[in-house]
């Protein structure tokens, strides 16, 4: 199968995780594209009534073209269950998240959610994490100074730039830099280390927090579940 058919097949699958009256949180990206889409027609077709929570402006936009009840996260007591993509997940389910700029509201849905399902194709599962430039959100304000000390640590980082070679803003007009770390041996220091730096607002290591899986693989979509 082709990586968009992975994906979608992953998308598709997680909505039989929700369940009627749940509030949902939506995550980002080009798996969660396929998920939207086929919530969207479970709702159209009253196969389902839910309200959901967005992690960005884009999933925002995409859920109430499809008709699907959307909450400002303000709005909402509880989340019942996230379903976001993921950039890399290691065999512990630690992973790294921001590959679309959209981490730190990911990250605020999941933290306040009760369940949290990663949906991915095969090519996100690696045995160490830091292949993938770890995204780390960050005021503008400070930047340039920011940067440098993050090249003083040799973190490698690199100013992420849209097609036009601008600065890519995020939902809260912040930048990313991407961190060309290769490896990343022990990501809990380092998510530590990077969020007690003045002028980071969010990084993209996302630890202990994923309870499902499911892996889009050419046999189907694989699930493993409650690893928490
Ligand atoms: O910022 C974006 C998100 O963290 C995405 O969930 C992640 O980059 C995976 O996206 P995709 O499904 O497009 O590979």
């Amino acid at each position: 199968m082709k990586q968009n058919e992975l994906k979608q097949s992953v998308g598709i699958k997680a909505v039989d995780f929700i369940q009627e009256g749940m509030t949902v949180g939506l995550g980002t990206g080009s798996t969660v594209y396929y998920l939207v889409e086929e919530l969207g027609r479970r709702v159209q077709e009253k196969q389902l009534q839910v309200q959901c929570v967005s992690t960005s402006q884009r999933t925002w936009d995409q859920a109430c073209a499809l008709g699907i009840t959307m909450k400002p996260l303000q709005e909402v007591s509880t989340i019942d269950l996230t379903i976001d993509g993921a950039d890399e997940i290691d065999p512990d389910f630690q992973g790294i998240k921001g590959g679309g700029a959209a981490h730190t509201y990911e990250k605020i849905v999941a933290v306040n959610s009760r369940k949290n399902i990663w949906i991915v194709d095969e090519s996100k599962l690696v045995d160490q994490l830091g292949a993938f430039g770890l995204p780390v959100e960050v005021l503008p304000f400070g930047a340039q100074q920011l940067f440098q000390r993050f090249q003083a640590e040799g973190l490698q980082p690199k100013l992420r730039l849209d097609d036009q070679q601008d600065p890519v803003h995020t939902d809260s007009q912040n930048y990313v830099f991407d961190l060309e770390l290769g490896t990343i041996k022990h990501p809990h220091l380092l998510a530590q280390w990077l969020e007690e730096q003045a002028g980071v607002v969010e990084q993209g290591l996302f630890l202990d927090l994923v309870n499902t899986v499911i892996i889009g693989t050419d046999q189907g979509p694989k699930i493993i579940s409650d690893i928490r």
